[in-house]
Order: C-alpha cells, then structure tokens, then sequence
C-alpha cells in the first residue's frame, strides 16, 4: 500500500529538515491506516474540528518531547526547529498557550510551562503553586540519584537525567543484554525508597514522587488559573505523543469536551480522538490553527 497523499508529500518534507539524530520511522502502512480510521488525523479533519470550534474560547496543550522536538537519541539535543519555535509564539499569540513536560522547567523556554509531569507549574506573570508541596523535599531526595549513579556506571549508554520532581533513566542507548541488569538496580533501589514510584515512557523509566498528580491534573490546573474551567465554551486541544499524555487525554475524553491528539507514526492504544504522524504534521497543524484564528477575527 502506497503512502496516503499528505504524509507523502510531508515526508518529502521532512527529508530536508529531520535531523540526523532522528528516531527512525517503521510505520506499518496497512496497519496505520486502519488505525487511523478510528483516530484520524487532525490535518485531515481540521476543517470539521474547527466548525466546533467558532465562538468557543480554544486553549493549547503541547507536550515537548515528540511533539515539538522529534525523538532523538540524546536528550540533550532534543530541540524544536526555528519554524517550530516561531509557530508556537504565534499560536501564543493567538490563545492561551501551555507546555506540559515530563522535563523539568528550567529545559523549557515558553509560554506557561508545567515541567515534570505537570508537578512545577509557571504562567508568565505569577507563579502557580500546587498546593500539595510536601512532596517537595521526597522529589529532591538527590541520595536515588547518587545510588543510581553508583550503581549504574558500569553499564554503557544509560543517562539519568534530573527533572527537579523526577528523575529519568533514559535507555535507548543502553545494548539489550543490559536492559535486565539495569531494571534490577532500579527496583532495588526503589525497594529502599519505596514512596516513589516508578513510570515509563519512550525508552525511559521514571521515578516520581509519591504524589497523585499527572498531567491530566496539571491540564485542568492550567485550565483553572487560566480562568476558563467549569464552562462548556472553552475547547481544549491537547497535542501529546507519550504514555504520561494518556491521562490528559483521558481527562478531555471523559469530559467530552475538547480535543485531544497523538502524535505517532505507529497505532496505538490511545485515548486520544485525532492523531497526527510526527513533529512535522504537528508543526502544521499549528500553523492552520494560527490562520483559522487570524481569519476568524478578520471576518
Ligand atoms: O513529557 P515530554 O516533554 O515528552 O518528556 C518526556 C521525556 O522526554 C525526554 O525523553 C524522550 O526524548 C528524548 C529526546 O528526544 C529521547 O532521547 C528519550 O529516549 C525520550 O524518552 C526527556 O529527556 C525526559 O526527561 C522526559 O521525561
């Protein structure tokens, strides 16, 4: 089966621009497209989205690795393209804008940020406090990082990357034969500190603090301060591509109102209702999100 129309003509594209650390690609087509049927994609579907949308008060949700910068094989080269930066600002300028990251805050640089899974939260002008903050001292605990460190120096490839309220173990560079070494030092580690908890992403294991907040909570946080919780003409659009976006796109699905987008180049088990291919796609759909508003207001 040949490519559908768009991602072609996108993958054209993307060969001039993707870096040459960039995540390699598999998708299976007949698969995808299959897939796709139940969570089609939002540049296809952005005319019928936005119809919703006239007259409703829009506010967006980016996550940041995935979404905004592709996957990579070291984090620390994880940024967003010029062009990507510059539609953000403009989609900021456009409606009330939010980055929510599993990162910690300080590695992002925009808008509202919410780092570490939503656990630190900043708006441009005040800072946001979550209530709950006797986490604080658990989340900083650096004597997990200093056993993790130890403990794990033996084995090539592995970084542990400080999110402030989160600690990640990132794997992708680390051989298969020493994938079960390593989550053995993890669990043992989180047996003697067992008020943490243990999540995974996209090749990364993640130890968070004993806090029931995610990025669903920091989703309707955000829609709080923002003032635009509780009425049923604000429209939320969540762009996300890893397992902690799951439960923001839970949130706008059991609320049934909003809408809440994957970014992914393979099917998956999601929550979310509209899905976008990668990076590239999502950078689009900004873009028509910007002239869809600018069109608006000049009508
Ligand atoms: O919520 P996010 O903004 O998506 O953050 C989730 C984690 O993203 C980063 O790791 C992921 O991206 C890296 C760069 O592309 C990649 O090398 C890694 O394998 C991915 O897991 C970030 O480094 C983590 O701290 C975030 O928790």
């Amino acid at each position: 089966m040949g490519l559908p129309k768009l991602v072609a003509k996108l993958s054209n594209l993307n060969s001039t621009s993707r870096s040459k650390f960039e995540e390699e690609k598999k998708t299976d087509w007949q698969s995808y497209n299959s897939w796709l049927k139940k969570h089609p994609s939002a540049l296809d579907r952005f005319q019928k989205m936005m119809s919703k949308a006239e007259g409703k008060k829009i506010a967006v949700f980016l996550d940041y690795d995935g979404t905004l910068s592709p996957i990579v094989s070291d984090p620390e080269i994880a940024y967003m393209t010029d062009e990507m930066r510059s539609v953000v600002h403009e989609v900021g300028c456009c409606f009330p804008t939010s980055i929510i990251s599993g990162r910690s805050r300080d590695k992002l640089d925009n808008i509202y940020y919410a780092g570490s899974h939503g656990m630190d939260i900043m708006a441009p002008s005040q800072a946001l406090r979550i209530k709950d903050s006797k986490y604080h001292s658990k989340a900083v605990d650096r004597r997990i990082q200093k056993s993790l460190k130890e403990r794990t120096t033996a084995i090539e490839g592995v970084k542990i990357e400080d999110n402030k309220f989160c600690l990640s173990v990132h794997f992708r560079n680390v051989s298969d034969e020493d994938l079960s070494t390593l989550e053995e030092h993890v669990n043992s580690i989180l047996e003697e500190h067992p008020y943490f908890r243990l999540t995974s992403g996209k090749k990364v294991l993640e130890i968070r603090p004993p806090v029931n907040w995610d990025k669903g909570h920091a989703l309707e946080y955000l829609l709080n301060s923002l003032g635009l919780a509780g009425s049923s003409d604000v429209l939320p659009i969540y762009i996300g591509d890893d397992v902690s976006d799951e439960d923001a796109f839970e949130l706008i699905h059991h609320k049934r109102q909003g809408y809440s987008i994957i970014v992914t180049s393979e099917p998956r088990e999601t929550w979310a209702s509209h899905s976008l291919y990668d990076t590239t796609e999502v950078m689009l759909f900004l873009e028509y999100l910007a002239k869809w508003k600018k069109s608006v207001l000049a009508s």
